[in-house]
């Protein structure tokens, strides 16, 4: 099922956040959102996820509008992993990941072994399982954001945005937790600010002052001219001899000669 939107546009006290994003999520794929501090991503993928409305434009799931949609299927069709996101003190790694069941139970449909297995599943996937009895407030931050992601994989989503997944996770984690959602059967949509992990993407979107100005295969969009222009660095290419990659390394431009 496809995700995609229509002349987005959100505003606050008259300051456009985000303008006239038109983009279609290709099924299946992991595109990487980028952009500088302030571009509107984290606006971007709210909207998109549901949670907040679009003041211009639209969501689409599929042939439906995210507006028309009851909150509990567009729950079972999309999971957002927020940037700071939290959550209640008082409660258990198990109980957070439990939550992301949700959508999915009903007085008809109660609690059984297959979200259990699921959970199990989830907290295994973000190696968190040794942590499954631990309150929630003992948690550094990178364990906090493994479990945030954690709780998304059990809701079993078609659709998985993830804001800045890899903020707070060391550097295991950070290629473990991308590795991961890479190799996921659903449509992913992950904001990034390590332009060498965002190459690893299928294709990526470029946001820029609330626009979306580039949208397209990795070395199509991250290009030295944008990279100038956008981000105010330089970029070298290098390739990773072993492998035939490329991967950048940054300069400032005022350090440039
Ligand atoms: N409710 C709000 N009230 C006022 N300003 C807001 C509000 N929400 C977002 N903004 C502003 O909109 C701009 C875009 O914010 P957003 O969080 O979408 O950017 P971002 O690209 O995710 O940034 P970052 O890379 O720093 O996480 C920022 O300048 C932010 O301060």
């Amino acid at each position: 099922m496809n995700l995609s939107c229509e002349n987005l546009g959100w505003s606050v006290r008259g300051q456009s956040i985000v303008d006239g994003v038109t983009l279609e999520v290709r099924e299946g794929e992991t595109l990487g959102l980028i952009g500088p501090n302030g571009s509107g991503k984290s606006t971007l993928l709210k909207m998109l996820a549901g949670i907040q409305r679009p003041m211009r434009g639209k969501v689409m799931l599929g042939q439906r509008s995210l507006g028309d949609l009851p909150q509990r299927e567009v729950a079972r069709g999309i999971a957002l992993v927020e940037q700071q996101a939290d959550t209640a003190d008082r409660i258990t790694v198990r109980d957070a990941v439990e939550l992301g069941r949700t959508p999915w139970l009903s007085a008809l449909r109660p609690w059984s072994e297959d979200d259990s297995r699921i959970v199990a599943r989830a907290l295994d996937a973000v190696e968190m399982t040794a942590f499954d009895g631990r309150p929630w407030h003992t948690l550094s931050g990178g364990e906090r954001q493994r479990v945030h992601i954690a709780r998304a994989l059990a809701q079993e989503p078609r659709i998985l945005l993830l804001d800045e997944p890899t903020n707070h996770l060391d550097i295991h984690h950070q290629l473990s937790i991308l590795d991961l959602v890479r190799k996921l059967p659903t449509t992913n949509v992950v904001a990034l600010h390590d332009l060498n992990q965002a190459m690893e993407c299928d294709r990526i979107a470029l946001m820029h002052r609330g626009h979306l100005v580039a949208l397209g295969m990795p070395e199509e969009v991250l290009t030295s001219d944008r990279l100038r222009r956008v981000f105010a660095v330089s970029a070298r290419v290098m390739i990773d001899p072993d492998d035939g990659r490329r991967l950048f390394r940054f300069h400032r431009l005022e350090q440039m000669s």
